[in-house]
């Protein structure tokens, strides 16, 4: 059995790069988040608002077209770019280099939209999180995984992860399935669950916040958001996805004390995200 070490606060703190006081717009990184199909849209919405929220400079959405006005309204900063087939996306296309891509929530897996990701994925040669119907469509399509570039991280909760890895008996057989699929394919694996680990090959990573109230609709859609962000900010890939997964439980356990565990919703994750990452620009 692999060892596996624990990621806290001392461990976030050597891995948190403070904002330069010269810094601008255009170098705290553009984000990218693909995301949304009709009905899911609010996927798209607290993911790109969780990317906002967590630095960087510019965040733009791509969703199908029935989300603009949604998403204009609910997040006005964060800027689109719509598909021209109205309920899911069907072709990806925009035109910037984003620092970074943040792929998947709520897409849904329909035939287009499996074709427009595996598209993209085939050409996308820039920094890359994939999750939730994006990790669906990649289980549906394994040929795909060997285009994905080294160090794309993969953040399945556990549904998704059998869907890419296939059914394990015990927790030890899941873990050992899961670095194997690390290994093999070079990618960063947070297996989101509670708690989360960030698997980096044979390097295996145990979050130390986190709790219940995280149980909730839309939180692994805040965490896209939060890791695509940071990448976008010029963290390692492996950085990122810790540090990430650090702050978004870190923003429950801050919350949980004012709103209690049943109040709180994957907005109130977003809300306290400020308050978690004061804790490590105070010391
Ligand atoms: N407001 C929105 O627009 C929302 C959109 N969402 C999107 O909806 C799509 C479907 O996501 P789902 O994750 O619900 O669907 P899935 O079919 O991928 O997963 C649901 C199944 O997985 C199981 N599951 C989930 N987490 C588990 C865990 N930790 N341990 C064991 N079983 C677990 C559930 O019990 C259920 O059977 C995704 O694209 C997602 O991003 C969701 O994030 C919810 C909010
Ligand atoms: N009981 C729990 N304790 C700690 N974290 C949890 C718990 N339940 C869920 N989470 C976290 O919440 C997130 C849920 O992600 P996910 O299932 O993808 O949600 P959604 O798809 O609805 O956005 C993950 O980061 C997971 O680790
Ligand atoms: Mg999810």
């Amino acid at each position: 059995m692999n060892t596996i070490k624990f990621f806290d606060r001392k461990e976030a703190l050597a891995r948190y790069k403070p904002v330069p006081c010269d810094t601008h717009k255009g170098i705290q990184g553009h984000a990218l988040i693909v995301a949304g199909s009709y009905g899911k849209i609010g996927a798209a919405v607290l993911s790109s608002r969780a990317c906002l929220k967590s630095g960087c400079g510019l965040v733009t959405a791509f969703i199908p077209k029935c989300g603009y006005q949604i998403l204009q309204a609910s997040n006005p900063e964060v800027m689109t770019y719509t598909d021209d087939v109205e309920k899911q996306i069907s072709d990806i296309h925009f035109m910037f280099k984003p620092d970074a891509v943040g792929l998947g929530p709520g897409i849904g897996t329909a035939m287009q939209t499996q074709k427009a990701v595996l598209k993209f994925l085939s050409k996308c040669n820039c920094k890359l999180l994939i999750d939730a119907d994006g990790l669906n469509i990649l289980a549906e399509n394994m040929d795909s995984i060997c285009s994905l570039k080294e160090n794309t991280i993969l953040t399945p909760h556990q549904k998704e992860l059998e869907r890419l890895i296939g059914e394990w008996e015990t927790e030890d057989e899941k873990m050992q399935k899961a670095i194997d699929f690390s290994l093999q394919h070079k990618v960063i694996i947070v297996m989101k669950g509670a708690p989360t680990h960030v698997i980096s090959g044979a390097t295996v990573y145990q979050n130390t916040t986190g709790n219940a109230a995280l149980a909730t609709a839309g939180s692994g859609d805040v965490l896209t958001g939060i890791i695509t962000s940071l990448l976008a900010q010029s963290y390692d890939a492996l950085d990122a996805a810790l540090l990430g997964v650090y702050l978004h439980g870190l923003s429950a356990d801050i919350a949980v004390p004012e709103t209690g565990t049943h109040f709180f919703t994957a907005s109130d994750c977003i809300d306290y995200l400020g308050k978690a990452f004061l804790t490590l620009e105070k010391s």
